[in-house]
């Protein structure tokens, strides 16, 4: 086991409850992400930015300027990326499926606000989550909480959609989980190819989702236009 100046380790990481250390799922991780503290990582990102905006030509003594790798780097580590601490992530509080409600429960149109880890530019899209409860049930925020949590770190779609699905099957302790994302990628529609009209789904389908039909009825819920005014 691999032993961390904090005395963390990756199944202490695991124990956390965040990622699933070694499923195709897992963020890649350097085995020393905590051991320096988000005051410490803020101080070493800041300097980065200086760095990258000067390079760039750009005058860091001006007075709109002066303050931007600060903030590049709060932005950063508390907010864009804080998904990768596991200690952000939301508790799944579950409950007995008192109700005795059998029928899926679908989430949907819930904002993703990610970044590609390829070019750090911003995926902005909805996801749509559903399960099918084998005897507990979760607050409803919490399947918004727990996509907003793995958008916030470098991502990739698929990973994303993958992640959503392990962590709800974990809490609600069944295979029966499907996620769908439709996402805008700012590195596609703003940059290389620029196609600003193109978005990617990607999909996850866990247990029961797996049949024909059962899939159909999530997929038919989510193109469901209610009018809510
Ligand atoms: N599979 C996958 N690819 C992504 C995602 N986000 C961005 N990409 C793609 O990652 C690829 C990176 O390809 P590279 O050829 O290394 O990068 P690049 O030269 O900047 O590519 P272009 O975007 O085509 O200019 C691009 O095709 C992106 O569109 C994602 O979530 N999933
Ligand atoms: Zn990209």
């Amino acid at each position: 086991m691999f032993e961390l100046k904090n005395g963390m380790s990756k199944e202490n990481i695991e124990d956390r409850g965040d990622d699933h250390v070694g499923s195709s799922a897992t963020t890649p991780l350097r085995v020393d992400a905590f051991d320096i503290s988000d005051a410490e990582k803020i101080e070493k990102i800041q300097e980065n930015v200086r760095e990258i905006l000067t390079t760039l030509g750009m005058d860091l003594e001006d007075d709109s300027l002066k303050g931007t790798p600060k903030r590049v780097a709060k932005a950063f580590v508390n907010e864009l990326f804080s998904g990768l601490d596991p200690k952000n992530k939301p508790h799944l509080s579950t409950f007995d499926n008192n109700y005795k409600y059998g029928e899926m429960l679908v989430e949907k149109n819930i904002v993703v606000y990610s970044t590609c880890e390829h070019h750090l530019l911003p995926i902005i899209g909805r996801a749509h989550v559903a399960y099918i409860s084998s005897g507990n049930v979760i607050g409803l925020s919490k399947m918004n909480r727990i996509v907003d949590h793995y958008a916030k770190r470098p991502q990739v779609q698929e990973r994303l959609t993958m992640q959503v699905v392990q962590a709800l099957q974990e809490a609600l302790g069944t295979e029966d989980v499907a996620c769908v994302i439709d996402a805008k990628h700012l590195c596609v529609n703003s940059r290389g190819v620029r196609d600003i009209d193109s978005s990617t789904v990607t999909s996850e389908f866990g247990g029961k989702f797996k049949n024909k039909d059962v899939k159909a009825e999530f997929l038919d819920y989510i193109n469901l236009d209610t009018k809510f005014e």
